[in-house]
């Protein structure tokens, strides 16, 4: 019996049979399976729950058998083209021919060999993660933004084999695989579809051929379990030097899964994507669970305020239109409905009445990667009638914790375990505690496999019944709803006897008329050993308003009378920073770590 690696080459082909082999390993029953053809080749999804250790070679392979008529569907947009499924999957096994010839001189397997990924969103970076897959390599996505020393310590930790990039950055990325001895490709183009192939049935006999074609060419790949290393992704940094974090083709496929059930993605979906893809928000969340689903994923590789309000205006009219194309799901880390914010405020009345209509016909909209300020929570929902769907993740895990798709939102929790995720607080003694303040650990199908080649600090990093400590201070409310406190290092602040959350503070002070956004933090003080210190980026008309008067924006005497009335007295801020704006990383977090070094820096 053929067995195989990667459970995530899943496409969607309705309608779809159900699949089951008395010799089969698995079982199916709600999820969906991604499913790959031939150079005609094509990406299905049949609802199905995969067992552990399963290999989707068998389900491919019964998938194929099974499969009988449908239409080309589309996987993803981007740029105005549309990509099918099936396009997806030819260009994989494009990209496995680049890679078996560069890298294991034509030979099947590439054996756990890394291959950097590095394209913008967009079906080549789809391509390039599932071709990897199919030949057994292990896709490192790279992040773009970074300059060339970082890409070069991602690139020589994961010791890649070889690179696949798009042209837009093969001038650096040339440079730094020659730096680094890795072989260097760019992607083959993804033939996009035409206006005939988005609308053409393909006859049966067509399809028994590509059906053919597909499980010929998935044959001669090799058997990986799916406890392999499939993907590594690099943590932001925000608590340290970024780790490779190791996801295996199980922990990938149980997550796809867990999130197609929570939120009820499906192939009536359509997602628009407007996040980077090495972080797990934008890769899990918004595109590999989506393509799980059958979903159609819609790339907006730039974030763009007018661009997005924009897009949901193009796809629900006031007048009761939709379009055959309209978004029905979004996902944003808070800073983007900030900023979505204040684009619908600098619209005219017509436009606010459009776009707010628009907006409140999507079926969900989400938030996270950072703590969504109630003011803009509240906000958006009297704007689009949406309360955002908060949800709490980490590389490590992916997601483990989220407010109900159906059911209470809370505003200030992240909600409750998501299915099959198991959750305990510790207390500073590490015992496990049920009230109060500890320390957040998680023990999921998802969880990562290890940090890349650093063995010590992953036994570290977990307890000894297999729970990730992930180093989030949290509590729970009465109704068993989570908040999050913060990074215990950077978050939790020490003043006088008080353990004092960041997070709690930024959220009381950005319902101030005057404040844009802020970042709280503490800085040493010999008294109390830390003080708690506001750095905060004004409203534009506020600044302009204090520049023609001649006076600061806010004081620390006025920002501390205000938050009186709100904050305990030693939760209010004893040093005030005025800023035009904050140093974000791609997820829009403010590295606190690096924030604290240059205020101390400034103030000595
Ligand atoms: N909804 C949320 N509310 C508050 N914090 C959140 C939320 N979602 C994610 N986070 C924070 O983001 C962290 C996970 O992000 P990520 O894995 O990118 O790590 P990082 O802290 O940004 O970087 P690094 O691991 O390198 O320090 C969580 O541990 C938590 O602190």
């Amino acid at each position: 019996m053929m067995s195989f690696k990667s459970p995530n080459l899943l496409l969607h082909l309705p309608p779809s049979p159900h699949i089951i082999t008395s010799s089969s390993s698995f079982s199916l029953r709600n999820g969906s399976l991604l499913f790959f053809s031939t150079s005609a080749c094509r990406v299905f999804a049949a609802k199905t729950v995969v067992q552990p250790e399963t290999s989707s070679m068998e389900m491919i392979k019964e998938t194929i058998k099974h499969a009988s008529g449908g239409q080309d569907r589309v996987a993803l947009r981007a740029a105005k083209k549309s990509y099918s499924y099936l396009q997806l999957v030819s260009s994989a096994l494009d990209i496995t021919s680049i890679l078996r010839s560069n890298v294991i001189n034509g030979s099947t397997c590439l054996d756990g060999a890394r291959v950097g990924i590095a394209a913008k969103p967009s079906p080549e970076f789809v391509a390039g993660v599932l071709g990897t897959w199919l030949c057994g390599g292990v896709a490192v996505p790279l992040a773009l933004s970074y300059p060339e020393a970082e890409l070069l310590h991602v690139m020589n930790d994961s010791d890649i084999s070889m690179v696949l990039s798009s042209e837009e950055h093969q001038g650096i990325l040339e440079n730094v695989a020659a730096q680094c001895s890795a072989k260097f490709s760019l992607f083959p183009s993804v033939t996009s579809m035409s206006p005939v192939t988005e609308s053409h049935e393909h006859s049966q006999n067509g399809r028994a051929g590509m059906i053919s074609n597909l499980t010929s060419e998935v044959a001669k790949f090799p058997t990986k379990e799916g406890d392999d290393p499939a993907l590594i992704l690099y943590t932001s940094g925000t608590t340290g030097k970024p780790k490779g974090v190791v996801h295996t083709h199980n922990s990938i496929i149980s997550q796809v899964q867990i999130l197609t059930e929570a939120w009820e993605y499906s192939s009536k979906d359509q997602f628009l994507h407007c996040l980077p893809l090495h972080h797990v928000h934008g890769l899990f969340n918004a595109l590999l669970a989506p393509l799980y689903a059958g979903a159609v994923v819609d790339f907006m590789p730039k974030f763009s305020v007018r661009g997005i309000w924009q897009r949901w205006r193009d796809s629900y009219s006031k007048d009761g239109y939709k379009a055959d194309d309209a978004i029905t799901l979004f996902t944003g880390v808070p800073t983007m409905y900030t900023r979505l914010l204040q684009g619908y405020e600098a619209m005219d009345a017509d436009q606010r009445a459009a776009s707010a209509y628009a907006a409140s016909q999507l079926r969900l909209m989400m938030c996270g990667s950072s703590a969504l300020p109630y003011p803009v929570m509240k906000q958006w929902e009297d704007v689009t009638g949406h309360r955002l769907l908060e949800r709490y993740g980490m590389t490590e895990f992916v997601m483990a914790i989220s407010n109900p798709l159906h059911g209470k939102r809370k505003g200030g929790t992240v909600g409750k375990p998501l299915p099959r995720v198991e959750v305990k607080t510790l207390s500073d003694e590490g015992v496990e505690i049920k009230t109060g303040e500890g320390e957040l650990c998680v023990r999921s199908p998802s969880l990562f496999k290890e940090y890349w080649k650093k063995e010590t600090v992953t036994k570290e990093s977990f307890t000894d019944d297999g729970f990730f400590k992930t180093g989030d201070t949290v509590t729970v409310d009465e109704d068993g709803y989570f908040k999050i406190l913060g990074r215990t290092n950077a978050d939790i602040m020490k003043v006088g006897g008080y353990k004092l959350s960041a997070l709690e503070i930024e959220a009381v002070l950005l319902e101030h008329d005057a404040i844009l956004e802020c970042c709280v933090l503490g800085l040493p003080d010999k008294d109390y050993g830390e003080v708690v210190c506001a750095i905060i980026v004004p409203h534009e008309d506020v600044k302009k308003k204090a520049e023609q008067e001649s006076k600061p924006a806010l004081t620390l005497q006025e920002l501390r009378s205000w938050a009186l009335e709100r904050l305990a007295p030693y939760k209010l801020p004893k040093k005030l920073f005025l800023r035009d704006k904050l140093p974000r990383n791609a997820m829009g977090k403010v590295n606190k770590k690096e924030m604290k070094k240059l205020l101390e820096a400034e103030a000595a």
